[in-house]
């Protein structure tokens, strides 16, 4: 029996092509009612993980699972996991339409859907021209609406902004968020942080088959604390100040400034204010997630020092267990759906689609 979950749960996986160690122990869940960003650079291992998961290549070690089972052990996996993976290939002379008619019929699901989903994707216009003719960003909005034929609990995306203008983009990070508050599941893979930043809310990163983190988007934008530099009077009365107020952690720099992590402006103002100390300036510096992103995936990253605050250095490494219990993620790292979303809500059949419109006629 599956455990209709929609979790996702990868544990030790690891893949080897030859000589090519494409994954390596790799372990994450991915929890319902969450878009989760499976990042990595080019050569990562992200796709191999997808596929893995997808049941197209066999691991050579630890599993993937989906509701508690393999892809291969879902029954009718196409109404449990919707999936767009690169380079889908299409029949050239096939319209839209029928493509997705002759999925529908494979499933058994009747020809209305594929009507109410070439409208979702905004492929109706274009719905009876050869899908050969198609732009790289129509073929991936059929290859989402395919996906979507089964109404699934499930959802992943192999780089699913590749081609889309950025008014596709908005539209699918509308429709993904929409989707996951269903209580549905989102995995999104991207070698690009900021492509994927704005939809996701849950974050695995990868580097050379690795996991290098995971857990909350929010918890390693808070690991890149923003910093005040703050240009006094009397720095020393300052450090003083803020200490006994309480108020962030306070570094006296060599230039006379005072660098405060975890406090506003607006809170270092008051407390100099109150203490007497003339304050000449202050400078904030914003946390570049981006940055750190590089940092964590770059190969000196495995061999590098991290900076104080930010992820661990070496990849977490999952306790040996079955399949069916995920580890937990790395010391100082949650993981899970924030606070406030469903965790089990499965609300098929009679999935509603978001309320956005869709993609604006193809291109
Ligand atoms: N069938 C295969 N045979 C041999 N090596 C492979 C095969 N598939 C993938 N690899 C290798 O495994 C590694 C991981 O590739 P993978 O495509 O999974 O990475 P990726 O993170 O998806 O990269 P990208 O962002 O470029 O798609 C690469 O070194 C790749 O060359």
């Amino acid at each position: 029996m599956h455990d209709g979950s929609g979790r996702i749960a990868v544990q030790n996986l690891t893949k080897q092509f030859g000589a090519v160690t494409a994954v390596q122990n790799l372990s994450f869940t991915v929890e319902p009612g969450s878009v989760t960003g499976f990042l990595g650079p080019n050569g990562a291992g992200k796709t191999t993980t997808l596929r893995m998961l997808l049941g197209l290549v066999t691991p050579t070690s630890g599993a993937a699972t989906i509701n508690g089972r393999p892809y291969t052990q879902l029954g009718n996996p196409a109404r449990i996991v919707g999936a767009v993976l690169e380079n889908e290939g299409f029949h050239a002379k096939r319209t839209a339409r029928n493509h997705l008619r002759v999925y529908a019929a494979a499933i058994g699901v009747p020809d209305q859907r594929v009507d109410e989903l070439l409208g979702l994707v905004g492929l109706s216009p274009a719905a009876d021209r050869p899908a050969g003719g198609y732009s790289l960003g129509m073929r991936q909005r059929l290859s989402l609406a395919t996906a979507l034929l089964g109404d699934p609990q499930v959802l992943v995306l192999d780089e699913p902004s590749n081609g889309l203008d950025p008014e596709g983009i908005a539209w699918l990070r509308g429709f993904l968020q929409s989707f996951a508050q269903q209580g549905r599941t989102v995995l999104v893979s991207s070698h690009l942080l900021s492509e994927v930043e704005q939809m996701i809310d849950q974050v695995v990163i990868v580097s050379a088959g690795m996991t290098r983190y995971y857990g909350p988007l929010e918890q390693l934008r808070a690991s890149q604390r923003s910093r005040v530099l703050v240009q006094p009077a009397d720095a020393n009365a300052l450090v003083t100040a803020l200490r006994e107020a309480g108020v962030g952690e306070v570094q006296p720099a060599h230039d006379g400034r005072v660098a405060v992590t975890n406090a506003g402006v607006q809170q270092i103002g008051d407390v100099a204010a109150k203490a007497g100390v003339a304050v000449y300036g202050m400078e904030e510096e914003k946390a570049d997630l981006e940055q750190l992103f590089f940092q964590m995936t770059s190969p000196q990253y495995a061999g590098g020092a991290m900076p104080p605050g930010q992820p661990p250095q070496q990849p977490p490494q999952p306790p040996p267990g079955p399949p069916q219990q995920p580890p937990g993620p790395p010391p100082g790292f949650q993981q899970g759906p924030p606070a406030g979303q469903p965790q089990n809500p499965y609300q098929a059949p009679g999935y509603q689609q978001p309320g956005q419109q869709g993609w604006g006629g193809g291109q």
